[in-house]
C-alpha cells in the first residue's frame, strides 16, 4: 500500500496514530459490511476509502491546528456516513462531536458505529439543519461547523447560521477549488451587512493525487 496513513495522522498532529489506525480500519469494515444493505459510499477499494474519506476528513486538522489541541464543539452537518465526523472524534479526544443528518438510517448508523468504536465523544442527530438551526439547543453553541460534500456553501450558511458561538464560532467547509470560487461572490452578498467574512485556504492535494481541496472558512470582518 502506497499511502501511509499513519504518518499522514502524524502530520495532522495526532497524539494516538497508531489507535487511530486500528480504529479506521474497524470504521472501514463496519461501513463495507452495512454497504451491502444500505447505500453508504461508492468507495470501498480500502486505499481508496483511507484516502478519500479518511485523510480527507483529517486535512482540516493541517490547516487549523486547533482541532488537535483544543476543547472544540464542532457540529457535522450532513455526515452521512460519519465524514468527517466520526474520523475527526476518533483522531481528537479534545473535540465534541454532533454529527448530524437528515436521513434517519445514516444518523442510526453513525450513532451505532460510534458506539462500536467506543467513542464518548460523538452526540448523533437525526434532523435538518434547517429546522435544527430555529432550536436554542443548537443556537449559538458550536465552535466549528462544518460540512463535507453536503451542499452550496450559501445552502449551508442559510441554513444554520445561528449554530456557531457569537464571535468566536465559525463555519469550516470542504470544498474543491471550483467550488470555493462558484461559491464565494454569493456568500460575499449575503454576508456584506454582517461582521462575518469569507476566506479560503491554500489549495493542496489530497494523498497520491487524489483530487484537489481547500477549506472554505468564516472568521470576523
Ligand atoms: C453526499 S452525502 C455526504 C456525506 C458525508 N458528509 C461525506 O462527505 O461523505 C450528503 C448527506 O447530507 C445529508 N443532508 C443533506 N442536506 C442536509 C441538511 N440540510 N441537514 C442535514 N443533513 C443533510 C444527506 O442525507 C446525506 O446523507
Amino acid at each position: 500500500m502506497a499511502f501511509n496513513l499513519k504518518e499522514f495522522a502524524i502530520g495532522c498532529g495526532l497524539h494516538d496514530p497508531e489507535g487511530f489506525v486500528a480504529g479506521v480500519d474497524k470504521l472501514y469494515e463496519l461501513v463495507i459490511e452495512t454497504n451491502k444493505t444500505m447505500n453508504l459510499t461508492r468507495i470501498v477499494e480500502p486505499e481508496e476509502f483511507r484516502i478519500k474519506h479518511v485523510a480527507d476528513s483529517l486535512a482540516i486538522a493541517r490547516e487549523f491546528p486547533e482541532f488537535a489541541s483544543e476543547y472544540l464543539k464542532v457540529a457535522d452537518i450532513g455526515c452521512g456516513a460519519g465524514f468527517p465526523s466520526l474520523v475527526l472524534a476518533m483522531a481528537f479526544p479534545n473535540l465534541k462531536v454532533t454529527p448530524i443528518d437528515s436521513t434517519g438510517k445514516k444518523a442510526a448508523f453513525v450513532d451505532h458505529t460510534a458506539q462500536a468504536l467506543g467513542l464518548r465523544n460523538v452526540n448523533v442527530v437525526n434532523g435538518r439543519s434547517c429546522e435544527l438551526n430555529r432550536r436554542s439547543r443548537f443556537k449559538h453553541q458550536f465552535d466549528v461547523v462544518t460540512a463535507r460534500a453536503v451542499a452550496p456553501a450559501p445552502v449551508i450558511y442559510g441554513d444554520a447560521d445561528n449554530f456557531p458561538k457569537r464571535k468566536t464560532g465559525r463555519f469550516i467547509l470542504y470544498k474543491t477549488p471550483e467550488q470555493a470560487a462558484e461559491d464565494l461572490p454569493a456568500l460575499e452578498i449575503m454576508c456584506a451587512k454582517l461582521p462575518i467574512k469569507w476566506h479560503v485556504t491554500e489549495t493542496f492535494s489530497l494523498p497520491e493525487n487524489a483530487g484537489k481541496r481547500l477549506f472554505l472558512y468564516s472568521g470576523e470582518a
